[in-house]
């Protein structure tokens, strides 16, 4: 019966064991065919989770922050942290306190610098005209420089030469804390003498992107890293978490010993002239907490969720996150760049597996300069980098979202007196009002994506303050519907 059913079937004979097998041929066989078995089933089950990683990867969601330094990119990812990994998000509360207190440092440090060079020159004058900014209008040329009284000289009491002294020791703290918590504590000040917004080095497509993952451990995170403290952590030393536990303790000592004094030269008439007579805003520049000296500046202090949206951490090379957004049902992958010039080519290895990005262009920066190179102005900056994305091929269809941001400073900005037209002339005899100015900028924008996009695309923009973090959850809340529309589309177009 077998027999013949073999001879009916040549797979089931040539896979059939000889008719003369031995006892111990039929051991070795079996054990041939167990093994073969193992690898087999194994080999099953590697290419089944890969299919399955593949196909998380594929309803996964995935975004990309872009925009120059400053723009805002890491703090709309805060808005989504806060939102979407509240664990995560209390767990770093008490790091970014290190953080917090190096921003009001350092502002308290540039007051002291500001005054030192007062002292020196009491008849201190307004800007000279070779620092304004070049002007963020590339069809006109700029306004003649407009030419004011000489300002009486500024009068110095013993106050000032006081809180000098007292003051100076934040100096040193100031460049403690800046070691210890790396690059992403400094801010760029190297003049770049490029002028292209966002270069493409030889074989950056080529690049992957484990090569910037390394590079993002130097960021955000691992910054706070250093300042979380580790208790129960085994693998690190009674000693040396003592002794990030006094340097911690000491920072805090020495600013409540500070307090009254960062406050006195904040508050202080002289300061504010001399700030106003160099158009110094100290409101307008990131990790301003001047204002907040009397919290900060306690033995108890504690951020509170506005105070680390607020914070100022540079990012360097590229950050992953990733969030599980319940309502949408997927997970999120969120991609954070350096914004500064000699960060831009580590974009490009994203810009072909994304669903979409999200561009911030902070329109208060209109007579500003970008900090890595002087020579530029940063809404310019932020022009030359919008109209690069638009016009490459590679995001022909991807979703790039425009975030207006930093209106609260552009309607401060302009509240306090501040032309538009001075720094960007094609803005004509409009009205200097905080919409007509928006609008204004908006229509730019949007006829820079018509021109230069390859196929029509849809102009999603959204006039945004990312430090106000109600606000932002609501925009946020469109954004994700949008996303998430336009990434299903795409899936079922496949
Ligand atoms: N007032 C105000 N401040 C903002 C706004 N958006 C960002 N900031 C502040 O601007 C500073 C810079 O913001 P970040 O989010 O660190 O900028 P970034 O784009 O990540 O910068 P890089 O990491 O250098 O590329 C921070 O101190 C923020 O608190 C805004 O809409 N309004
Ligand atoms: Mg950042």
């Amino acid at each position: 019966m077998t027999r013949s059913f073999e001879a009916e079937d040549p797979l089931a004979a040539a896979i059939a064991p000889p008719p003369d097998e031995t006892p111990s041929q039929r051991e070795a066989r079996e054990r041939s065919e167990a093994e073969a078995r193992r690898v087999s089933d194994e080999i099953d089950k590697q290419i089944r989770s890969e299919r399955a990683a593949l196909q998380r990867r594929r309803d996964s969601v995935r975004v990309l922050l872009l925009g120059q330094s400053e723009s805002g990119k890491s703090t709309t990812l805060k808005n989504f942290q806060m939102q979407y990994a509240r664990e995560t998000w209390q767990e770093e509360r008490s790091s970014w306190r290190s953080i917090i207190q190096l921003n009001l440092i350092r502002s308290i440090v540039s007051l002291l610098d500001v005054l030192d060079s007062a002292m020196t020159n009491p008849h201190l004058p307004l800007t000279p005209a070779s620092s304004r900014p070049r002007t963020a209008d590339r069809t006109t040329s700029p306004p003649p420089v407009r030419t004011d009284p000489p300002p009486l000289p500024l009068e110095f009491s013993e106050l000032h030469r006081i809180l000098r002294l007292r003051l100076a020791p934040l100096r040193g703290v100031q460049q403690d804390l800046e070691r210890r918590l790396g690059a992403a504590a400094e801010e760029v000040v190297a003049s770049s003498m490029r002028t292209e917004a966002l270069p493409l080095p030889p074989g950056a497509r080529e690049r992957s992107s484990e090569e910037f993952a390394v590079r993002s451990r130097d960021g955000w995170r691992s910054a706070l890293e250093r300042f979380r403290p580790r208790g129960g952590d085994v693998q690190e030393t009674a000693r040396a978490a003592e002794w990030r536990n006094r340097k911690a303790a000491e920072v805090t000592e020495v600013l409540a010993g500070c307090g009254e004094d960062m406050k006195a030269l904040w508050e202080d008439s002289v300061m504010r002239e001399i700030l106003r007579r160099s158009k110094r805003r100290m409101e307008e520049e990131p990790g301003f907490f001047l204002n907040d000296i009397e919290r900060i500046a306690k033995r108890d202090y504690e951020p509170s969720d506005d105070d680390i949206i607020r914070a100022r951490l540079r990012t360097l090379g590229v950050q992953e996150y990733k969030f599980y957004v319940e309502q949408a049902g997927h997970d999120w992958y969120m991609f954070d760049v350096g914004g500064a010039r000699s960060s831009r080519a580590h974009w490009y290895p994203y810009f072909d597996d994304v669903n979409a990005i999200i561009f911030l262009a902070p329109i208060s920066c209109f007579d500003e300069r970008l900090r890595e190179d002087r020579r530029v102005n940063r809404l310019e900056d932020s022009y030359m980098l919008w109209q690069t994305l638009c016009s490459l091929r590679l995001l022909a269809k991807t979703q790039i979202i425009l975030f207006l941001n930093k209106c609260d400073l552009l309607e401060q900005k302009l509240r306090s007196g501040v032309k538009v037209v001075d720094h960007v002339p094609s803005f004509g005899d409009r009205g200097n009002d905080v919409e007509t100015v928006k609008k204004y900028f908006q229509t730019h924008f949007k006829e820079i994506a018509k021109q230069h996009s390859p196929e029509p695309r849809r102009f999603y923009v959204h006039l945004t303050s990312v430090v106000d973090t109600r606000a932002t959850a609501a925009t946020l809340r469109t954004v994700e519907d949008g996303i998430l529309r336009a990434s299903l589309r795409r899936a079922d177009l496949l």
